[in-house]
């Protein structure tokens, strides 16, 4: 069985769109778990426009409330306080997750678009993966589907990687052929990085109909969505989207 996280972003980012506090982002993350999400993610950036640091710890509190409902915080360790963003690492400590996903994302970069580069000096990220894990927090660290880049992560300390789904996503959308090509490469790095003792995360663009195929993939334990499922749901409901993506990554 795959673990849907239920990316909250784009409905923190409907409730940005306005004053006040509709919709609520507590109540909606504890409706997605009633209705079958078995974790929830967010993504929370520097510049607040969508979820925000104050929205952090009543979310972790509500996941607690779960027995096994699991907190994913995703973000970059570098991101510093600006205004009332108090900086990745600092919401991490307050908040505990159960799992801390780090990305390295620019702080006004629009969306996700790549994974970690290891070849170079990683001591800062292994100090930042460290002090995560001395939290109590399973770390997970965005990468590419690259063999040469995956095999530098378990130096870093890291328990699992989150591959980076865009490429694939679009691969999909190409035709079926691009798709399960692109897929046989996330198979073979996905086998490569178990055998490294890595778990296997993904998210990224995926969706109802492209998670038809990825949720094969070797050793995958966990997906994080958030953007198609939120359109999803508008188009067929909350519980239905939901129900649908158990049912899929059920069998997986
Ligand atoms: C790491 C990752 O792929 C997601 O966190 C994604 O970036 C979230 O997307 P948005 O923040 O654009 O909703
Ligand atoms: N880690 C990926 C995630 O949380 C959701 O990404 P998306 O489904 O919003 O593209």
């Amino acid at each position: 069985m795959v673990i849907l996280s239920v990316n909250i972003n784009k409905i923190a980012l409907i409730r940005n769109s306005r004053e006040g506090n509709n919709p609520d982002l507590v109540s909606y993350a504890r409706n997605c778990i009633e209705l079958g999400a078995q974790g929830i993610t967010v993504h929370p950036r520097p510049d607040q426009r969508h979820i925000r640091a104050d929205d952090i710890v009543p979310l972790a509190q509500l996941c607690s409330e779960f027995p096994n409902i699991e907190f994913n915080i995703e973000g970059n360790p570098n991101a510093e306080s600006l205004g009332s963003y108090p900086g990745f690492l600092e919401l991490v400590r307050i908040a505990k997750p159960h799992q801390v996903t780090l990305v390295p994302d620019s702080d006004d970069q629009l969306t996700s678009d790549h994974g970690f580069d290891l070849s170079g000096d990683n001591t800062a990220l292994e100090q930042q993966i460290a002090f995560c894990k001395a939290l109590g927090c399973r770390v997970s660290l965005f990468m590419d589907a690259d063999i040469e880049q995956l095999q530098r992560v378990p130096s870093t300390g890291a328990d699992r990687v989150e591959f980076y789904t865009g490429p694939f996503a679009d691969a999909w959308n190409e035709s079926e052929q691009a798709g399960k090509d692109s897929f046989a490469l996330y198979a073979h790095c996905a086998e490569f990085a178990h055998s490294l003792g890595l778990g296997i995360n993904a998210g990224h663009d995926l969706n109802l109909e492209n998670m038809r195929l990825f949720k094969s993939l070797p050793e995958l334990s966990e997906v994080s969505i958030g953007h198609a499922l939120t359109i999803e749901s508008l188009e067929q409901g909350l519980a239905t989207t939901l129900q649908r993506y158990r049912a899929l990554l059920a069998d997986a």
